[in-house]
């Protein structure tokens, strides 16, 4: 360990992008008060000593964007976009250093990594677009000698707290709307997953983006930061990515300025497979929901119902698809599914797993760690006979495991599947087209896939209902949580 970095560094094409300290007014700031450490998942060696930050340097960081954010919101929509392009090739020019760092200090495959850096850049260049199209309105007042004038104005400082499970494109789904809006920026990445966030801080420098406008604030004083960041009247909006119970805590200490506020919060999604499906693309869908990031993604697929006359078909092909996956350090390839993130992890689904057994649930695949790989890699792993009571079908599993019941009608899947406080995404197979839209429009969920396993995207918008959150990100919705409306009555024309 050498300059408070792990020498598996050296393999990038550029380690320079390698921070180990706050970034804040275009400067990496060495820390005041020790440092914490980033792990491996895959083998729990130690990756990197990040400067620790707190209140103080949250404060500075806002203090930055605030010092920034006449000029950046100055500059033509054209000249940002200009900038927004340059960061976004950059982070293209290095996927692959990128994907390396965000597989080392997150876990996921490789391969998923880089797809991270393609879907997270794909959020600057989709914003860079955007920033051109921040249009008014001119609306006829009820008087002649009035015009009502609509004007969209960057909204200020935005503050943002990010989670570990996509430390990459969590930071750039908020700051590429916020940028591209012509606000200034503060993010706190996970502490689990810093150095992605400070990659993406080392390209902002070299895209040429302003000192102050884009921060990021590495502690492990997570509440503290997080006062600052919704508390400080400097800060006119506030995002966050991350558990329920925590984006409820932040909520209500936004209110304290009655700050603007995005929440993107946890899900418990399910995935009905109708008797008309086509099974194998449901089984395909089901994949590629589930078991993206080891299970550990918001949108991944919580509990799966499938109509009784395909029950056992369904079930068959599942069992033969899932089998073979393979659970393997992200590093190596051909790696499907890597280590979960840590042990509190582990314990919390085994505790999950244990508690459905007891209450009759049936174990057909996997159930436990694969203690040759580590202690973080649990197996792909099928449950079936699984109840609305038990608590794995209440709490948002975050791992590779699939629950699987059975149902006899359609209402009944309706109505299992609205049956959780949270609304986030779900997901369907069938061909009736009758039935498309009426399940679509009886899911209370923000997100619905139709045929289709796999729904993010930059051109959407992603977001949920209940308490998954408020808000949308990406899409052409996503740059007006960032903006202001103001009305002019410009009167005395006639
Ligand atoms: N919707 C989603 O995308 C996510 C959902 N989850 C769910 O939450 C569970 C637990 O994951 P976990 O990592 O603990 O998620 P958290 O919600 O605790 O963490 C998300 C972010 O919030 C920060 N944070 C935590 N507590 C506070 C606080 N009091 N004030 C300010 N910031 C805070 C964390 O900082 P720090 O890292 O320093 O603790 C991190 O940056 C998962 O198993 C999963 O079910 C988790 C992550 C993402
Ligand atoms: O779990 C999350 O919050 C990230 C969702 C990833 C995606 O955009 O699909």
């Amino acid at each position: 360990m050498t300059n408070q970095t792990n020498s598996v560094f050296s393999q990038l094409k550029d380690s320079s992008l390698v921070h180990h300290s706050s970034y804040i007014a275009g400067q990496f700031h060495s820390g005041r008060s020790g440092h914490f450490a980033v792990h491996n998942p895959a083998d729990g060696a130690l990756l990197a000593l990040v400067a620790e930050a707190g209140a103080t340097e949250a404060e500075q960081a806002v203090t930055a964007a605030a010092a920034a954010f006449p000029a950046w919101s100055g500059l033509t929509a054209a000249e940002r976009s200009a900038k927004l392009m340059r960061w976004y090739q950059l982070m293209l020019d290095h996927q692959q250093d990128l994907a390396c760092i965000l597989t080392l200090e997150q876990g996921k495959p490789l391969e998923e990594a880089a797809g991270e850096i393609g879907y997270g850049a794909s959020f600057v260049s989709w914003f860079a677009e955007e920033a051109k199209r921040m249009n008014g309105d001119i609306i006829p007042a009820a008087k002649t000698s009035q015009h009502i004038l609509v004007l969209k104005q960057a909204i200020g400082v935005v503050a943002a707290i990010t989670p570990w499970n996509f430390p990459n494109a969590m930071i750039l789904r908020k700051a590429a709307a916020a940028l591209a809006a012509g606000c200034t920026f503060v993010v706190k990445p996970a502490e689990l997953t810093p150095l992605s966030a400070l990659a993406l801080a080392e390209l902002a420098s070299r895209a040429g983006i302003p000192a102050g406008v884009f921060n990021v604030v590495t502690g492990t004083d997570a509440k503290a930061i997080g006062q600052v960041l919704t508390k400080d009247s400097r800060v006119a909006k506030f995002s966050f990515t991350g558990s329920t119970p925590v984006g409820k805590t932040l909520l209500a200490q936004c209110a304290s300025t009655v700050k603007k506020v995005s929440m993107e919060l946890g899900g418990n999604a399910p995935f009905i497979v109708f008797d008309d499906a086509d099974l194998p693309a449901a089984v395909q869908g089901l994949l590629a929901a589930k078991f993206r990031n080891a299970g550990q993604t918001c949108v991944c697929v919580n509990r799966v119902f499938v109509q009784r006359p395909v029950y056992d078909a369904f079930l068959a092909l599942l069992i033969k698809a899932t089998a073979p996956l393979k659970l393997a350090s992200g590093l190596e390839a051909g790696c499907q599914i890597g280590p979960l993130i840590n042990q509190a992890a582990v314990d919390k689904i085994t505790r999950l797993l244990d508690q459905a057994l007891d209450q009759g649930a049936e174990l057909l695949l996997g159930g436990a760690i694969d203690a040759d790989l580590g202690p973080l890699f649990f197996q792909p792993t099928i449950v079936t006979d699984v109840t609305p009571g038990m608590q794995i079908s209440q709490t948002e599993i975050f791992g590779p495991v699939l629950c699987i019941s059975v149902f006899d009608t359609e209402q009944e899947a309706i109505e299992l599947s609205n049956n959780t406080p949270t609304g986030l995404a779900s997901y369907f197979y069938c061909r009736d087209i009758g039935r498309i839209f009426r399940v679509a429009k009886a899911l209370e969920y923000g997100m619905i896939g139709v045929n289709e396993g796999l729904i993010s995207n930059a051109a959407a918008p992603f977001g949920g209902v209940k308490e998954s959150g408020l808000g949308r990100e990406g899409s052409s919705y996503g740059l007006d949580d960032f903006t202001e409306l103001k009305y002019i009555c410009l009167g005395g024309l006639s």
